[in-house]
């Protein structure tokens, strides 16, 4: 089960808003698509829907063109789509059976999953009575209760509190263990760390960074450095060329090294001058950190 996109090339009018995008997604995977506001993720996620149609390029499922071998896909818009004067149950069940799924399957379907979702006392309130994150649960059911093989969630936990987040990341971790593949757009680098193996970075419809993220982040070195003491360590950092502007606060300093052997020279230092140190940690950029830099601050 694998999604293959190859140099998507999307104009509109004298604007190309997509200069040759290309991702493979693997069954059992997430695949990250970031990018800032206007980046082109919709219009990548819409053309492989076949919502948009795109200038160059080919979007293949299992080798072959995707229209030709359409998977069955549960996609979750940006932009929600559910009806809010409807029944929650009818409007489920109706999702489901455009979806091919018998009537009795998609009434058991959707209570199952309301009850997985914990808001099975919801099934006959019209969506307008929910609060905006049941509303959100309802949505993401409706892009699942078909059990679709490809699965495309563009920001799936907006308006979700941290309880119903956990809620959500369980749902995520279990279809991808079913064997699901997963397009995963969002702003909230945290949840694209948790899924995400390959990672696409967009900005202003051309990939920034894209491939596998643990080698993504190697490639970036182990340059952020944590150190915490006791001691006001202001002075031994100046003096080895830290400006003190980089303590965070009374008792911990997070500083960017030129390189992963500074880190080592300045730890020798700090021993023998004595000075005690509670933590000493060298680690990774965040994929945030990677984001800023390739995009800017989006959030
Ligand atoms: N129908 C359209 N006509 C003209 N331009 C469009 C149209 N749809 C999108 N665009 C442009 O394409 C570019 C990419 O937009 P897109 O919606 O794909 O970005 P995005 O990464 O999903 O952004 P966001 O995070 O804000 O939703 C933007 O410059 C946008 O203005």
């Amino acid at each position: 089960m694998t999604l293959e996109v190859k140099n998507l090339v999307k104009n509109y009018g004298e604007t190309t808003v997509l200069h040759g995008i290309s991702l493979t997604a693997n069954s059992g995977k997430a695949f990250g698509l970031l990018g800032g506001n206007g980046a082109g993720k919709t219009t990548t996620i819409r053309s492989i829907l076949g919502l948009v149609d795109y200038d160059a390029g080919d979007v293949h499922w299992n080798g072959i063109p995707i229209l030709a071998n359409r998977p069955s896909i549960g996609y979750l818009p940006e932009e929600r789509g559910l009806y809010p004067k409807e029944k929650v149950s009818e409007q489920l069940v109706y999702f489901a059976r455009l979806e091919g799924m018998d009537r009795v399957s998609a009434i058991k379907a959707m209570r199952d999953w309301l009850k997985r979702l914990g808001i099975e006392e919801h099934e006959h309130k019209r969506v307008e009575q929910l609060s905006k994150g049941n509303q959100q649960k309802v949505q993401i059911i409706s892009s699942l209760i078909h059990d679709p093989e490809l699965v495309i969630l563009d920001e799936p936990f907006s308006g979700l509190d941290p309880v119903n987040s956990e809620m959500l990341a369980s749902v995520v971790k279990e279809q991808l263990s079913k064997g699901k593949t997963m397009i995963f757009s969002s702003h909230q680098m945290g949840h694209v760390e948790q899924f995400c193996e390959e990672i696409c970075i967009l900005k202003k419809g051309r990939m920034m960074v894209s491939g596998n993220l643990m080698d993504i982040k190697k490639s970036y070195g182990r340059r952020n450095l944590v150190l915490r003491s006791e001691n006001d360590l202001n002075p031994h950092l100046a003096a080895f060329g830290f400006n003190q502007g980089e303590s965070q606060n009374a008792h911990e300093w997070q500083l960017t090294l030129e390189h992963e052997e500074q880190g080592n020279e300045l730890l020798q230092r700090l021993a023998s001058q004595g000075i005690d140190l509670l933590k000493f940690e060298i680690k990774e950029p965040t994929l945030h950190e990677i984001f800023i830099e390739k995009v800017g601050d989006v959030s």
